[in-house]
């Protein structure tokens, strides 16, 4: 298992750096106003780009089910992102760029990567949080999750980013983006008559703010609730930095399935740094239903203590 994470701590740091050079060049003010997605796209692509070409190079057998594809960049309407993409990533040719990306096009079997070459698009846009996510799955579980958050401060450290990541049964660790001593994590020890501590989406529509407002509301001024775009808040919650991560259906959108990649690499962290990963009935997280998550229903993600309690709140009738 060494090796895949070697392989997969070296892939995840050089896309976090290509983002961070896409971030700081193409997400200006007037992009944002304009609502132009490039940049997001521009990022996506090479991230994936260069994960699925390192991991492929060292792991040939391995499918790689990734969330991008490089079908519409192959239009030429599109020439200009795929010129932009070029730009980031000089020494390759078009169709290696291409070719690259498609080594995601994999499909989940036995042992399979899953990749969210950023996590949190609406984040990256804003210069705001944002992952890179890839996980490693055998027979239905997440055996290998790496986490690579650029905007979260390390140790408060606001000038660096942080990588988490974690092997089944051996725990989950950070270090800082850009390299440095790995120290384990744990998640930390509140229990529900502590401070608790909530994460939810930024985003409305991914998640049920009002109904996890009233959830929260039953531990009176003792909840804090803190917004993160991301899997970022499966990092915070590992690290000790807040107690519990709600995602619960947004009940416009009754019929969507969590995908595989926003998922896996931090369900695995959290776990290893012994918290609890369910759905919101409290049912364990099962990957082996092809890309979606389609046996669960919302998320709940505790320190292990909270979980119990949240469960029950949830699920009184
Ligand atoms: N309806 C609905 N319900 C739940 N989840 C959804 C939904 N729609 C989208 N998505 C996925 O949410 C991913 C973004 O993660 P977060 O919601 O945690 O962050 S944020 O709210 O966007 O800030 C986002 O991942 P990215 O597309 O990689 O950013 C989506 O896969
Ligand atoms: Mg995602």
């Amino acid at each position: 298992m060494k090796t895949y994470l070697t392989i997969a701590l070296q892939a995840v740091e050089q896309a976090a750096k290509i983002c961070q050079q896409v971030q700081a060049q193409l997400v200006e003010e007037d992009s944002l106003t304009k609502k132009d997605r490039s940049p997001v796209t521009v990022a996506d692509f090479a991230s994936q780009a260069i994960i699925c070409k390192r991991l492929k190079e060292a792991f040939p057998e391995i499918d790689i089910v990734g969330e991008e594809d490089a079908q519409s960049l192959r239009q030429d309407e599109n020439r200009e992102v795929l010129n932009k993409i070029g730009q980031f990533l000089p020494d390759w040719s078009v169709d290696q760029i291409l070719d690259s990306i498609d080594l995601g096009n994999g499909e989940p079997g036995a042992l399979f990567w899953t990749l969210d070459p950023i996590d949190g698009t609406k984040g990256f846009l804003r210069k705001d949080q944002y992952a890179i996510a890839l996980a490693l799955l055998k027979d239905g579980q997440p055996v290998l999750g790496v986490l690579g958050c650029p905007n979260l401060p390390f140790n408060g450290q606001a000038d660096r980013g942080t990588l988490m990541y974690a092997i089944k049964g051996e725990g989950a660790f950070t270090l800082p983006l850009g390299g440095g001593e790995a120290k384990q994590v744990h998640v930390s020890d509140n229990d529900p008559e502590d401070v608790v501590r909530f994460l939810e989406s930024v985003e409305a529509g991914h998640a049920n703010h009002s109904l996890q407002g009233r959830l929260m509301a039953h531990f009176g001024d003792r909840a804090k609730a803190v917004r993160f775009d991301s899997q970022v808040k499966y990092a915070v919650l590992a690290r000790a930095d807040a107690d519990v991560y709600l995602r619960l259906p947004n009940s416009e959108k009754p019929d969507y399935r969590e995908k595989i990649w926003d998922h896996a690499a931090g369900a695995l962290i959290v776990q290893e740094a012994g918290g609890t990963v369910t759905d919101m009935f409290g049912k364990p997280l099962e990957f082996n239903h092809g890309k979606k998550l389609m046996a669960n229903r919302g998320l709940v993600v505790t320190n292990g203590k909270l979980h119990q309690k949240i469960i029950e709140l949830l699920n009184r009738g």
